[in-house]
């Protein structure tokens, strides 16, 4: 049976009470016996959140004794300075958490510790217990001083009050449900929070490991933290004696004689005590203004929040006050997509006091690829994270991040391109990320989306659309004059003439608009024939080599109807061939039919598409074309792990071209009978598929195979 603690409201009574001396012991007033259990189970993974919650409230004790002092209800003692200590005493398996704050009286501790904290970790433990990491707390706020017992079995406070006459208290628990409070014999102003560790979580009292965690949670909270091992020997430095500060412990001047041989006086110096280091920068960049930041404070910053040794491209640097709260600095890292995944890190702040890693209801998702922080005081966290995700305020939020995010790049593309068309292959798969993902950004970045050409030039899609648009029309022109001249060698009488072009007037404003064809190169190696094909005809293409590309151009041909993207191998184009005479054709179709029919036979496949052209380039004898669709259709299964089906069911398969005014191809019409027939099949086969899609391994090794026994002939 537990004992039945009365509780006292009488605040008078309580001062009393303990100015009596007497030891009151108690029942915390809550029913829920098994609070500790679940406190210890919870969020196993990381229940080292209690150092940033005994941190924060040492922290928040300070920033309140810092506002009594302002508001004249106390005065700090000369040379006050805020500051939090973490000792941590692995022998006696203790951590130490002592603050020069407020302090607490003892009904302060009966009212803020035995009941406000304990009835809120309860409130709070009650309603998410049974949430799954599915739902998980942001950062699990709200657990406060409580979470002191998911890794000590005893807690012990000792406090004394800034209020005069204060008395110190000595508060402890162990863990059940039962504390004592007593008269304790803290002498000054502030708080020192006791944790004896359980078995289970000894690593604590690990002074790299404590470090480990404080930097984790604390390295920008606003007071300095200093954190050292109980009983450690003291480290010493030697500086020369001009540098040695009042604040120094000076155990030795020493005077250093100049070395043999050297020239000189000799140096004064001074053997100090370490002087300790704060875990917390105070003032972090992202609470300064961003007129006051230099380019090396930002670098300097990225470096050692990310430990990305790489500079970063650019940064933003948000600061905002109205309508909300919310500082912080996104990066844009150079990735290094070949080596690394893409995987950003933003690190949500409140007040300075870390949360979480990428929570990515507040940040848009696809700024998860940047590196950055974000402090915003106004985000409600005590609520789990699909409340989150349905918070207006908070949509808010991410909309805003986004908006500032477009901004910078639109700005850096109207006013410093050059800049912009340099980081632009790094930055581009992340922005398109986000036009796909968000319709707002992808709204308000489309006319600062840039297109590499053939020439790696930069070019925005109008530009392009404008140059595929003008090409198409000269090809038009072309085209309709060849038409006329053949009209007229028909001798086509005038008003045939004529009837006839009303009739096409007619059918042309039926017909949909023709689309602006924009052919695009995914892999600039593997393509390099049909890039070379292009360039010697003066046809442009845009490089799209990423992953997300595909996606991208589907979402391109959504926005903009009048377009349409072909890969670069998808067709021959108009450009590469050679119209065959009117009074070659019947001559032309022979030959093609028997080039069918040779590489149908030699290939054993009676269903591979062959098709013979006047291509333009005479060192293409063969090349491969996949219609644009089907190309897209199999991509599409491979996505959907399809791959072992056969890809004829869903689209044919690439088809062969044949160049006719190539010598090898007009051998083969030539020579149908020779020996070394199959071999020039396999070969222009081979090669024409090399250029267009990696070959199987059996593929692979016969072509080898070939190639070989080819060289061989020529040594014949
Ligand atoms: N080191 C301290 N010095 C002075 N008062 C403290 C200290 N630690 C805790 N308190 C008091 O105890 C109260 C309860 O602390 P607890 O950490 O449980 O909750 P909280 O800090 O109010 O909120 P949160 O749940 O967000 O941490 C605090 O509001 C504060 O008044």
């Amino acid at each position: 049976m537990q004992k039945e603690y009365k509780r006292i409201t009488d605040c008078e009574q309580i001062k009393k009470e303990c100015s009596k001396m007497a030891v009151k012991k108690g029942t915390l007033s809550i029913d829920s016996e098994n609070i500790f259990p679940i406190i210890k189970k919870w969020v196993y993974s990381d229940h080292d959140i209690f150092v940033r919650e005994l941190v924060s409230n040492g922290c928040d004790a300070i920033t309140k004794l810092k506002k009594l002092d302002m508001m004249g209800e106390y005065e700090l003692p000369e040379g006050y300075k805020p500051k939090i200590e973490v000792i941590v005493n692995p022998e006696e398996k203790t951590m130490k958490f002592i603050d020069n704050g407020l302090g607490m009286t003892a009904e302060e501790v009966e009212e803020y510790i035995t009941q406000i904290a304990f009835s809120g970790a309860t409130q709070f433990l009650e309603k998410y217990k049974d949430k799954t990491t599915e739902d998980d707390m942001i950062g699990h706020f709200g657990l406060g001083f409580y979470s002191a017992f998911m890794v000590a079995d005893e807690v012990q406070i000792d406090t004394l009050s800034y209020k005069e006459g204060a008395k110190p208290v000595h508060w402890a628990s162990e863990g059940g449900t039962e504390y004592e409070m007593q008269e304790g014999s803290r002498t000054t102003v502030g708080s020192e929070i006791t944790l004896y560790l359980n078995e289970d979580s000894l690593e604590f009292a690990n002074e790299y490991r404590a470090r480990e965690v404080l930097e984790r949670y604390c390295s920008f909270m606003p007071v300095e933290i200093f954190l050292s091992r109980a009983n450690a020997e003291p480290e010493y430095d030697t500086i020369d004696e001009a540098d040695v500060l009042d604040t120094d412990t000076v155990v030795e001047h020493i005077t250093e004689e100049p070395k043999e041989g050297e020239e000189g006086e000799p140096k004064q110096k001074a053997k100090i005590v370490r002087r300790p280091v704060s875990i917390s920068d105070i003032h972090p960049l992202w609470t300064k203004n961003p007129s006051e930041c230099t380019k090396e404070e930002y670098i300097e910053f990225y470096r050692k929040v990310f430990m990305d040794y790489k500079e970063p491209l650019f940064w933003i640097h948000l600061n905002m006050d109205y309508p909300f709260n919310l500082k912080g600095i996104l990066y844009f890292p150079k990735i290094n997509t070949e080596y690394e995944s893409i995987e950003g890190k933003i690190k949500l702040y409140n007040n300075q006091v870390f949360i979480a890693d990428n929570i990515k209801e507040v940040i848009p998702e696809f700024l998860m690829v940047l590196k950055g922080v974000i402090d915003c005081p106004d985000l409600p966290l005590n609520v789990s994270r699909s409340a989150l995700q349905n918070d207006g305020f908070v949509n808010k939020v991410a909309d805003y991040i986004s908006k500032k995010v477009a901004d910078k790049l639109n700005g850096m593309f109207k006013t410093d391109r050059e800049n912009y068309e340099k980081y632009w292959d790094d930055i581009s798969p992340f922005i398109k990320f986000g036009c796909l993902k968000d319709e707002k950004f992808g709204e308000k970045m489309k006319d600062s989306m840039l297109y590499k050409n053939l020439e790696h030039k930069y070019l925005t899609l109008e530009d392009i659309i404008k140059e595929a648009k003008g090409e198409a029309e000269v090809e038009e022109a072309a085209k309709e004059e060849a038409a006329k001249n053949e009209e007229s060698k028909a001798g086509n009488t005038e008003a045939e003439a004529k009837s006839e072009e009303a009739e096409s007037t007619d059918a042309d404003a039926e017909k949909e608009p023709e689309k602006t064809r924009i052919f695009y190169v995914t892999d600039e190696v593997q393509q390099s024939q049909y890039i070379n094909m292009f360039k010697a005809q003066g046809q442009d293409a845009i490089i799209l080599t990423h992953n997300i590309d595909s996606a991208f151009i589907t979402y391109l041909e959504q926005k903009h109807q009048e377009v349409q993207f072909l890969r670069i191998d998808a067709d021959v184009h108009d450009s590469l061939k050679d119209e065959v005479a009117e009074d070659e054709k019947e001559a032309f179709q022979k030959t093609a039919e028997s080039l069918v029919e040779i590489f149908r036979k030699e290939l054993g496949n009676d269903k591979l598409e062959v098709k013979v052209e006047k291509l333009k380039d005479d060192k293409v004898a063969s090349m491969a074309v996949l219609s644009e669709e089907n190309r897209r259709m199999q991509e599409m299964m491979k996505m959907y792990g399809m791959s072992g089906m056969d890809p004829s069911m869903f689209g044919s398969q690439a088809t062969l071209v044949l160049n006719a005014n190539h010598p090898l191809v007009q051998f083969l019409v030539e020579h149908k009978r020779s020996k070394n027939v199959p071999v020039i099949c396999k070969q222009l086969y081979d090669l024409a598929m090399l250029a267009h899609k990696p070959l199987s391994p059996e593929e692979m090794t016969a072509f080898v195979q070939r190639s070989n026994e080819i060289m061989m002939l020529l040594t014949k």
